[in-house]
């Protein structure tokens, strides 16, 4: 290796048929689970792998107004794989060459799964109806890089552009800038239909189906290159603050774009989702995109406990279910029959989730998970850089909608949950990011190529040629070769730099070596680069060039596919000085080119995700001009024996790890996170029509509530934590009532429970998880823990003060009789390191020895005597109220947990039968208290209780781990639970 970074060397990858074949076990493992797949998958990407043309009259091109100049495209027009045109001549659909990689790693899972594609249309191009083919038009407007190396003493800059007004007779291409009607969406669905076919017939397509997201093109225009391009690309890219006068407008209003776009590709998923579909989102177009197709979906999302049911009716009956692949299956008319039978059987599948309830579709109407991967194929940055984005929240809780978010690296993926962590408090979990119960997986894997059709690519036939005409005009040349956007993160200008300090470091390569370079504009920085560049490449050539001799070809401008790979198979080195990349093909493109040729060396910037895999390239830091000048040299010089073997370890790096094997990693990812320990179980939303029936119907009542999470937010300062007005409404009245027994059972101290609650009549107060308890009524609290050994607390709080010193922003709460270690206010990341070595010793030192237990609570570790638990005291509470046939018990932590359990050991093990009575012992809480002569008076007690009438809830998401069997997903929800009771009462 030449050069640090963070990434660990990869394990050789596993193979294509492996990964398949683990992807068929974790279906079946569904299957078995009675939670089956639908066999589909649905994509959610940014733009439609293809080009969409409308043909129109010359005149009408005339009239300007909405239009303007197309995007230039990686390749040049005539290098399209598919094209339809519509019978009446109006439109014509042909494949787009961009993210080739991305694309075909979609398409290769279609030999498993039915797969439809939802993305933007793109800028539909207008093209006047002259009778001009795209070939002529496209020579005329994009000169040939081998044209322009055969003619030298040009100067590279002056190469025109791609333009929009081609010369002569040609004709334009514009951008249509105006809306769709529904009669345009219609005929450009029925294209995509036919065009989806026509990919099949050439062994591209599989059962892939396009799903047009119709943007507004003020919208599509300022999401993409106005929030995408300006705000997140650069933070994405470290480059935020590279030029000082590209600051964020505040606020953003491309930020509404690019909501207003996310939700309408996940309105366009809800269209066609039927239960046991998975959903793949991609990139950083989209990240709000799996919480909005959630909600999209029925399930809501709740910035303190995650997603919950749409509560509490079951999952809405989808309004604006509009795609209507029957009609487009219609107006597809096919004379194969097996494709017809193939894709009969899709649309039917489709169809058939027409009507149903989105996320009803289990066994018996069960809801079905709703299965949302996502992955992001450029960088992510660090937390540090992440959190100046003003909707950072937003963002991050957009993509923690969905059950596993995946990155191109291990360091980018460290970086999100560092992020989550730190902007907005989740926690981290083993394999990923805990949102208050709610855990998305994080993962990684990056993407390769897609190595079949580069293989074909670099044979075809125009190729040979091209790298003939290069070897004649370099023939005793070495030469250099690049190829990226134009883009500040691409490092373009950077390596000039570099190639200059190669230049002045080593003379004796000048009029030697030749570095050809090709661009292609980027949305942004363009202007402002191209014209550093330009001033670049002159400086470079004006100084060490000669009459005959150019040391820089800079081509700005799109390629054809047989001059690329013929430049790169000739080239005797590739460099890439990225300044950080997610991802980067040219590399891999490279690497199998060269195995037909030269087995050039690859010299590749460390700050990309490629990186890690590709060990045998000549690593750079693109910063350091100099370490790059070296890398060159050596490459140049390298013997013949180590390019082999480096380029051999590069070949088996791209062969082994494809764009199939990456898009069946994915899949498999997602699948190993749905359904899984932490989703399988869902918890439903509490049905307050029930309770508050019940409630109505009841005699005698247990109302027990803990405090901290339940009836009151989690806030930074404990002591900030106050009930409101409505909450202190709701609890005064049902304590009022003579049928209630009402209980707060907490781990606050019993100060801080009378400060705020001791004037609220008849209610009873356990304090600090029952080791203090105050009944109704009564004055004062009596101390459970009287004839305990309380010895422990001082050497806890010397351990808690060693922590705290070491542990900025955390604190101690000495309660009377446990102690709390708070690090809600510390470094995330470090508070939560210290809090599990804390833990190790607490537990290896002292609790061994001591008579305490030790709690993990909400960012604070809790000590407290091992004889109390708050179970023990609804134990007591259920024995003292032998008549109660109505019990509500809620809590949000794990303490509250103890509660639940209580509530379901009473009962016994087998279940209860209506006529059978419950008979319960005197539990410890009551016994403890007592000398022996008492409780041997103590009677056992038959219980009225039966488990239908125990409403026992926990405050959080329902995919949380508990024993309760209901949830609610906010304290306020609580509050409005027991609102609706005393209205119903009322
Ligand atoms: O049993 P509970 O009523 O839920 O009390 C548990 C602990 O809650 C308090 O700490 C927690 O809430 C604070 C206020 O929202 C928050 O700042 C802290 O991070 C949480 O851990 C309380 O301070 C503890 O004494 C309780 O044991």
């Amino acid at each position: 290796m030449d050069s640090m970074h963070p990434d660990p060397a990869p394990a050789p990858p596993p193979s294509l048929a492996d990964i398949k074949a683990q992807v068929d076990r974790l279906e079946a493992a569904h299957k078995a689970k009675g939670t089956p797949l639908s066999g589909r998958i649905i994509h959610v990407m940014h733009h439609l792998p293809v080009e969409i043309v409308r043909i129109v009259p010359a005149e009408s091109l005339e009239s300007g107004g909405m239009l303007s100049p197309p995007m230039t495209p990686e390749f040049k027009p005539e290098d399209v794989e598919a094209t339809v045109e519509s019978a009446d001549a109006k439109w014509r659909i042909h494949s787009r060459t961009a993210h080739p990689a991305l694309v075909s790693g979609i398409k290769s899972l279609s030999d498993t799964h039915d797969q439809i594609l939802v993305a933007w249309t793109g800028e539909v191009l207008l093209q006047p109806d002259t009778n001009v083919s795209p070939q002529t038009q496209s020579q005329a407007t994009f000169p040939s890089i081998a044209q322009n190396l055969l003619a030298p003493f040009t100067n590279q800059n002056d190469t025109p552009p791609p333009t929009a007004a081609a010369p002569g007779n040609e004709a334009p291409l514009m951008v249509f800038g105006g809306e769709f009607n529904d009669q345009e969406k219609a005929e450009v669905e029925k294209e995509l239909a036919r065009f989806t076919e026509v990919e099949q017939d050439i062994e591209v397509g599989g059962r892939l189906k396009y799903l047009p997201v119709f943007l507004p093109p003020d919208v599509s225009k300022s999401h993409y290159e106005g929030f995408c391009k300006k705000t997140l690309w650069p933070l994405f890219h470290y480059l935020l603050w590279l030029d000082s006068t590209a600051t964020v407008p505040s606020p953003d209003p491309s930020w509404l774009a690019y909501h207003k776009t996310n939700q309408m590709f996940a309105q366009r998923v809800a269209e066609v989702y039927q239960p046991g579909d998975l959903i793949i989102c991609h990139d950083y177009h989209l990240l709000l995109a799996p919480k909005m197709i959630r909600e999209a979906l029925g399930q809501v999302f709740h910035p303190n406990a995650g997603w919950g049911s749409a509560h509490p009716s079951p999952a809405p009956q989808h309004a604006n279910r509009k795609f209507d692949w029957e009609q487009s299956q219609q107006a597809t008319p096919t004379n194969d029959k097996s494709k017809t039978e193939k894709l009969g059987g899709f649309l039917s599948n489709v169809g058939s989730a027409l009507g149903q309830h989105l996320n009803v579709g289990g066994e018996h109407g069960t809801p079905v998970e709703v299965m949302i991967g996502m992955f992001m194929h450029t960088p992510w940055p660090s937390s540090e850089i992440f959190r100046c984005l003003p909707t950072r929240r937003e963002i991050l809780d957009g993509m923690l909608g969905a059950n596993l978010v995946s990155f191109q690296t291990y360091s980018y993926s460290r970086h999100f949950v560092s992020t989550c962590i730190r902007v907005c408090g989740y926690e981290s979990t083993a394999g990923g990011v805990d949102a208050n119960g709610q855990v998305t997986a994080v993962g990684y894997c990056p993407i390769g190529l897609d190595v079949k059709r580069v293989v074909h690519d670099r044979e075809l036939p125009g190729v040979i040629p091209k790298m003939e005409a290069l070897r004649q005009l370099y023939k005793d040349k070495k030469i250099i070769v690049g190829r990226e956007k134009l883009d500040v993160a691409k490092g373009v200008y950077n390596k000039l730099q570099a190639f200059e300090k190669f230049l002045q470091v080593y003379p004796e390569w000048r009029g030697k070596v030749v570095l050809i370079q090709v661009t292609t504009p980027a949305l942004s920085e363009s202007p402002k680069l191209e014209r550093m560049t330009a001033e670049l490449v002159s400086h470079i050539n004006g100084t060490y060039g000669s009459l005959d001799f150019t040391p820089v070809h800079h081509y700005h401008q799109a390629l054809e596919k047989d001059e690329y790979f013929g430049l790169l198979s000739v080239a005797d080195l590739a460099l890439i000085t990225s300044l950080r990349d997610g991802m980067n093909t040219t590399s891999m493109e490279f690497i199998l080119c060269q195995d037909k040729t030269n087995k050039s060396p690859l010299v590749l910037s460390e700050f990309m995700g490629t990186v890690a895999s590709f060990q045998s390239a000549l690593q750079i830091n693109p910063h350091d001009l100099l370490g790059v000048a070296h890398a060159i040299n050596k490459g140049l010089t390298m013997p013949e024996a180590e390019k082999e073997e480096r380029h051999q370890s590069l070949l088996t790096s791209v062969v082994g790890h494809t764009s199939y094997t990456w898009a069946a990693t994915i899949l498999k990812q997602l699948l190993e996170n749905v359904g899984g320990e932490h989703t399988a179980h869902q918890t439903p939303a509490l049905d307050v029509g029930k309770f508050s029936q019940a409630y109505k119907n009841s005699k005698k009542r247990l109302l027990l509530f803990d405090y901290d999470g339940t009836l009151t937010p989690i806030v930074k300062v404990p002591s900030h934590a106050v009930p409101t007005e409505r909450t202190l409404a709701a609890i005064t009245t049902l304590a009022q009532d003579p049928k209630n027994v009402v209980y707060l059972i907490s781990g606050r101290d019993g100060d801080f429970l009378e400060e705020h609650w001791g004037h609220v009549e008849n209610l009873g107060m356990s304090a600090e998880h029952g080791s203090f308890v105050k009944q109704p009524g009564d004055e004062d609290f009596t101390n459970m823990t009287e004839a305990l050994d309380m010895s422990w607390m001082s050497e806890v709080e010397e351990i808690f003060k060693y922590y705290t010193e070491r542990t900025t922003g955390s604190t101690i709460e000495v309660k009377k009789a446990s102690i709390t270690w708070h690090y809600r206010n510390s470094d995330p990341d470090f508070g939560e390191f210290q809090c599990k070595q804390c833990l190790d010793l607490l537990e290896s030192s002292l609790a061994p020895r001591r008579p305490i237990e030790v709690l993990v609570g909400k960012k604070n570790l809790e000590v407290r005597p091992l004889a109390v638990n708050k179970g023990e005291i609804v134990k007591r509470l259920m024995y003292e109220n032998p008549d109660a046939d109505l019990i509500f018990c809620a809590g949000d932590d794990k303490t509250d947990e103890d509660m639940f359990r209580s509530l379901r050991t009473v009962f016994p093990p087998g279940g209860v039968h209506s006529s059978e009575p419950i008979i319960m012992k005197p539990p410890v809480a009551v016994t403890s208290t007592l000398d022996p002569e008492e409780v041997a008076e103590l009677k056992d007690v038959e219980l009225h209780i039966r488990p239908d009438e125990i409403f026992a809830t926990t405050v959080g998401p329902p995919a949380k781990k508990t024993l309760a069997g209901w949830h609610v997903t906010c304290p306020e929800e609580v509050v409005e639970a027991l609102e609706v009771l005393l209205e119903k009462q009322a």
